[in-house]
């Protein structure tokens, strides 16, 4: 076994391949193992390792339309920074992928935005579109999984469904494994867990500055 880095500082992720086709051709993807287990690890603790004051209750909206309904949804977000080291190894992780989905599919993806989700036992997501069409710059999303050695009996799964609402996949959430699909397109959901489980989901998106004033993220 590889030895972990003990800082991410200089590292640079090693990713596996993503079938792109798979990607044009059906609108998302899953990839068991992304990032290598070590990897997973150091994210995995340092997402553990965040103090309560570190995270926020998850709202739903944009900016001004930002409200929290634990109705809807019951996760703990943290925005990922370039400042902390960790977090600003996969923000460059996920830029490296924007290029290369740009130049795979031409997608002209301009930035990403991201945050690390905790699910405290019994937290769901109910049902949801990540964007909706012509009203968002939400492109494509990321999810990435931080829980080793997660069963099925933990639960917590993503379920994925089709435009008719007929469930597509259902998804482990294990470590290393990253779910990219459109934003517009793919309702969504995560069922309630029985251990705490720890994600970073991000977003690709489109351009959308006014008079040279980037729409801000968030
Ligand atoms: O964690 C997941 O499996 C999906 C999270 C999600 O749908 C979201 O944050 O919008
Ligand atoms: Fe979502």
């Amino acid at each position: 076994m590889q030895a972990a880095p003990s800082t991410l500082d200089h590292t640079v992720f090693k990713t596996s391949a993503i079938d792109f086709a798979q990607l044009a051709e059906r609108g998302y993807v899953v990839v068991p193992n992304f990032l290598a287990p070590h990897y997973c690890q150091l994210l995995f603790d340092y997402a553990q390792n965040l103090a309560a004051t570190d995270w926020q209750q998850a709202g739903i909206g944009r900016a001004d339309q930002y409200t929290t309904n634990t109705a809807v949804r019951q996760d703990k977000i943290r925005w990922l920074q370039r400042d902390f080291a960790p977090e600003r190894a996969y923000l460059d992780m996920m830029d490296g992928l924007r290029v290369q989905v740009n130049r795979e599919l031409f997608m002209g993806l301009f930035d990403y935005e991201c945050h690390l989700a905790h699910y405290p036992p019994g937290a769901f997501y109910r049902k949801h579109l990540d964007a909706f069409k012509g009203r968002s710059n939400r492109i494509l999303t990321t999810v990435f999984y931080l829980n080793p050695h997660w069963q099925e009996a933990d639960g917590g799964q993503l379920v994925m469904y089709d435009e008719r609402g007929r469930v597509l996949e259902t998804i482990l959430p294990e470590a290393g494994k990253l779910v990219i699909f459109l934003s517009d397109v793919f309702m969504h959901e995560v069922l309630a867990g029985n251990r705490d489980r720890f994600s970073i989901t991000g977003w690709y998106r489109h351009n959308t500055s006014i008079n040279g004033v980037i729409d801000p993220t968030r």
